[in-house]
């Protein structure tokens, strides 16, 4: 722990206990919008199915001919693994072909935890203060706070480590306590657009507590967690992340981090619950709209429980009504996931705008199940090259996406993106100009400016630039 403070103060924060959250990463100088405060390469990780273990790439992959489970895109990712992969490859090849199917993504992990362990106590890969097995001693559990049908699982994915590695100084229980460990304090890899890749274990980073309104954000730059200060944090302020959804009701936010992260939130946003605003912010988010199309009023469940009354012109709708479309929208739904799957792109956009047109009807315009149902449907206008209807799905998005992303949030930097690209590809030179300004300020905060995502970014708006000034002169002349 001295050894971590000390490569910690470099760095100008420091480890505190705090008695309701545990450990707690605190700043011991100011930190400004923008500026890294903090990164690490993972203690292990894995990228989701199909894609390379090194880069994590989906393209060009081949399977390791001797264990047959592991990818990679090409001779310069295998041979950097090789060290920590021969071992596992060694281990793998031993397991029946049936057994081998059922080594997913988080069973590797924890053998490659080990591994990595074991490595490191031959001295085969090196230790350091910021880099070593301790850090992961020192994680949360929550043991005691996990149900029985857990624990069951847990124990039988134990098992088949146990059965891969071989290894008899190793309990089912402490492997056992390890998965737990995994599912609080693990991150999901994600691109620069935030698209999953796979999943690390950074013990460091996992110091780091959570709130519904973080001061900053984690992104990854390949397998390194970069953690950046999305506003001034002073010296002495905690350093905080989201682990959920922010786009979300406080009773669903406050549900998600009591399920998997075991403790109730009390961040300024969560301390309101109960008081009004919290009640209206959560109405709007994913209640019900006015049964006049022209009030933007919020609905509250009426004392006599016949519906819910309009809380700015008094109107009641009907409970059986709005019963009845929210079921109409839950078949439709059901109805579309099935037929994702087998492809056929216009007949979801056909079937997401008919869940819209019922959703417009009854969510509030700013509802976030209305806002995924649009999300949906510019990604597959995006996937058909309908970019003029992407474009307006896109601009939809955009009032809800500020409402519920504020300030400096990357998604909202990423929507300005992606609307700021569809504009360019379609003409609107001037309109682009303004989305790709916005997405610049948001994601050079939150994604750095040194990037190979933020470059490319900063290049298309320079293009952009480029072109609206260049059919301005075209015009005078
Ligand atoms: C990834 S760990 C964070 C570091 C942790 N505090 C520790 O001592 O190692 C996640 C756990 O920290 C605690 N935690 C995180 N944020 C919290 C918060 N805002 N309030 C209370 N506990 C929190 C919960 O126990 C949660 O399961």
């Amino acid at each position: 722990m001295e050894e971590l403070q000390g490569a910690l103060q470099a760095g100008g924060l420091t480890v505190s206990n705090f008695p309701d959250k545990g450990r707690s990463l605190v700043t011991t100088r100011d930190f400004y919008p923008g500026e890294v405060i903090i990164s690490q390469e993972p203690y292990v990780c894995v990228p989701n199915n199909s894609r390379c273990d090194g880069c994590f790439t989906d393209t060009n992959l081949k399977k390791c001919s001797a264990c047959q489970v592991v990818c990679y895109c090409g001779s310069v990712c295998q041979k950097l693994d090789w060290k920590l992969h021969r071992l596992e490859c060694q281990a793998l090849s031993k397991l029946d072909k049936e057994r081998r199917k059922s080594v997913t993504p988080t069973i590797r992990l924890m053998v490659k935890l080990y591994l990595r362990r074991k490595l490191q106590n031959e001295k085969v890969i090196s230790v350091t203060a910021t880099d070593n097995y301790n850090l992961v001693e020192a994680l949360v559990s929550h043991m005691l706070d996990i149900d029985e049908k857990q624990l069951v699982l847990y124990a039988q994915m134990a098992n088949l480590v146990n059965l891969i590695l071989q290894l008899p100084e190793i309990s089912i229980k402490e492997i056992a306590e390890n998965f737990s460990k995994f599912a609080c304090n693990a991150h999901t890899i994600c691109d620069s657009e935030l698209r999953p890749l796979g999943t690390g274990l950074y013990p460091i980073i996992s110091i780091i507590n959570h709130s519904c309104l973080p001061n900053a954000v984690l992104v990854f730059e390949g397998r390194l967690a970069v953690v950046r200060a999305m506003q001034h944090i002073p010296k002495g302020d905690e350093v905080l992340i989201s682990y959920v959804e922010t786009a979300a009701s406080s009773t669903t936010r406050q549900k998600a981090l009591k399920e998997q992260y075991f403790f109730s939130c009390t961040c300024s946003r969560c301390i309101q619950v109960g008081q009004y605003e919290d009640i209206e912010e959560s109405a709007i988010l994913e209640g019900y709209r006015c049964r006049d199309n022209g009030c933007s009023g919020f609905l509250l469940r009426d004392s006599d429980d016949k519906g819910f009354v309009c809380q700015q012109c008094g109107l009641l709708r009907d409970k059986e009504e709005i019963r009845n479309i929210a079921s109409d929208i839950k078949a439709m739904s059901d109805k579309v996931l099935k037929s994702n799957s087998s492809g056929n792109h216009q007949d979801s956009v056909f079937m997401y705008k008919n869940i819209e047109k019922l959703q417009k009807q009854l969510c509030h315009p700013f509802s976030i199940s209305l806002m995924r149902t649009q999300e949906k449907l510019l990604e597959i206008l995006m996937q058909l090259e309908d970019w003029k209807e992407a474009l307006a799905y896109c601009r939809l998005t955009l009032p809800v996406y500020q409402r519920v992303y504020p300030g400096s949030h990357p998604l909202l930097g990423l929507q300005y993106y992606t609307c700021g690209k569809l504009e360019w590809l379609l003409g609107e030179t001037d309109e682009a100009i303004k989305s790709l300004t916005k997405a610049v300020d948001i994601l050079r905060i939150t994604h750095g400016s040194n990037t190979p995502f933020m470059k490319e970014l900063l290049m298309k708006l320079q293009e952009a630039r480029a072109e609206a000034s260049y059919k301005l002169s075209s015009r005078d002349e």
